[in-house]
């Protein structure tokens, strides 16, 4: 199916260069006094102090490169360029990225002929695509104009949010009931009861949600409960002398955030993940914005989340299906590239600056993606008359 008519399609190299492979990094970098990591408890891991290094070696490695690259400036925006000419070199960069990866806005007329008699499936990552981006992780919260139009949304279109926070976190910052959820980077997934799915999948059971709804409950990670459980533990003792570090719990991944640290300090930040992911090799490192997320080593991710509730809802490989995927994360790039590469749908990046993706579209900010989802429900109330479905969307 050609997903994008007006042009063909572009070839795409990787995200920012995020290097997966094991950080290597010193201990004569750090900024802060060491204590040594040894602990009294047991069930921590007993870290040996690294021989002084180079920072070239560092920075030859790529990770603080990754970990600078992280998350956009703020204050820059891509300008409206159906309004503004470009002017100097950056404006020109910005409006030859905005060709690339056109506003989902301004082509809404484009991707709403291509969905017409169309099923929509709308999925939805949460941190700066349905809550902008804060210095602290508690504080990010949705704005009740975005919870309405995310309701609305889901009134008409089987609608899924794909966080990498844990399920229960982000479905207490949603609020919502219509929705399904899938927490800890799609490692924990509510879906629909679909038996077909639960036998071809392990560790998919059958549970109940939170209104006491049977559903299906996939946790394709669930042996590594007790492991990140304890890296957890070690993280938060290992960075609690490193000001502005902040380690979370996501069941099945743990993040541990810098961005409110000094820039001296992330060679720090980066050691401490770096010596706890020698000591378990099962366990991965990936890049988020300005945090380093520890996950298992398993062959699941944003993208694969998308296909099982694709699956669980009846409405994987069928033309006549249309997922739109909207995300600003590294994270959310496997679940674009699966959306591209099946020419299954769209992916829609939001970032206010240019980055190389494998999403179709962009979107500036949330507040733009709200609008998105507002015209979406608008255009589907015209299509279908002023009608909308009650009950979960019919498959
Ligand atoms: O997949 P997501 O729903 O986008 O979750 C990814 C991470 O989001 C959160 O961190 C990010 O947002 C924070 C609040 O705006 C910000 O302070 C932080 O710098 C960002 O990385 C969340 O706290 C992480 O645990 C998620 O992994």
């Amino acid at each position: 199916m050609d997903m994008k008519s007006s042009s063909s399609s572009p070839v795409l190299t990787d995200p920012a260069p995020i290097n997966k492979s094991r950080l290597c990094i010193h201990s004569n970098l750090l900024a802060y006094p060491q204590s040594g990591a040894s602990f009294s408890s047991g069930k921590h891991i007993n870290i040996p102090r690294k021989k002084p290094g180079k920072l070239d070696d560092v920075r030859s490695n790529g990770w603080l490169d990754a970990m600078k690259s992280s998350s956009p400036p703020r204050k820059k925006h891509i300008k409206d360029f159906s309004i503004e000419l470009a002017s100097d070199e950056t404006d020109i960069a910005d409006y030859s990225w905005m060709l690339k990866y056109p506003s989902a806005l301004n082509s809404f007329e484009q991707i709403t002929n291509f969905a017409k008699k169309k099923k929509i499936a709308i999925f939805l990552d949460y941190d700066g695509t349905l809550s902008p981006i804060v210095d602290d992780p508690d504080q990010a919260l949705m704005s009740s104009d975005m919870r309405s139009a995310v309701r609305n949304v889901a009134k008409y279109f089987p609608t899924a949010i794909i966080s990498g926070r844990s399920r229960d976190k982000v479905y207490e910052l949603v609020g919502l009931t219509e929705l399904y959820y899938a927490g800890s980077h799609g490692m924990d997934i509510v879906g629909p009861i679909n038996k077909a799915v639960s036998n071809d999948h392990p560790n998919c059971i059958q549970s109940t949600d939170q209104q006491g709804e049977e559903v299906n409950l996939f946790q394709p990670a669930i042996e590594f409960i007790r492991m990140i459980d304890e890296v957890f533990r070690t993280l938060v003792e290992n960075t609690k002398e490193i000001k502005g570090a902040k380690v979370e719990h996501h069941k099945f991944c743990a993040s541990v955030h810098y961005r409110n640290v000094e820039e001296k300090n992330w060679p720090a930040i980066a050691q401490i993940v770096h010596d706890i992911l020698k000591q378990y090799p099962r366990l991965k490192l990936t890049h988020g914005r300005k945090v380093l997320e520890v996950r298992p080593v398993i062959d699941w991710n944003k993208g694969k989340a998308v296909e099982f509730l694709l699956e669980s809802l009846g409405l994987n490989n069928h033309d006549d299906v249309l997922p739109i995927y909207i995300g600003d994360d590294r994270t959310d790039e496997d679940a674009f590239k699966v959306l591209r590469e099946g020419n299954k749908g769209y992916g829609i990046l939001v970032s206010s600056t240019p980055k190389e993706t494998n999403a179709f579209y962009s979107l500036r900010d949330p507040t733009e993606v709200m609008k998105f989802l507002n015209s979406l429900v608008r255009w589907k109330k015209l299509q279908e008359g002023g009608r909308s479905m009650n009950n979960r969307w019919s498959i």
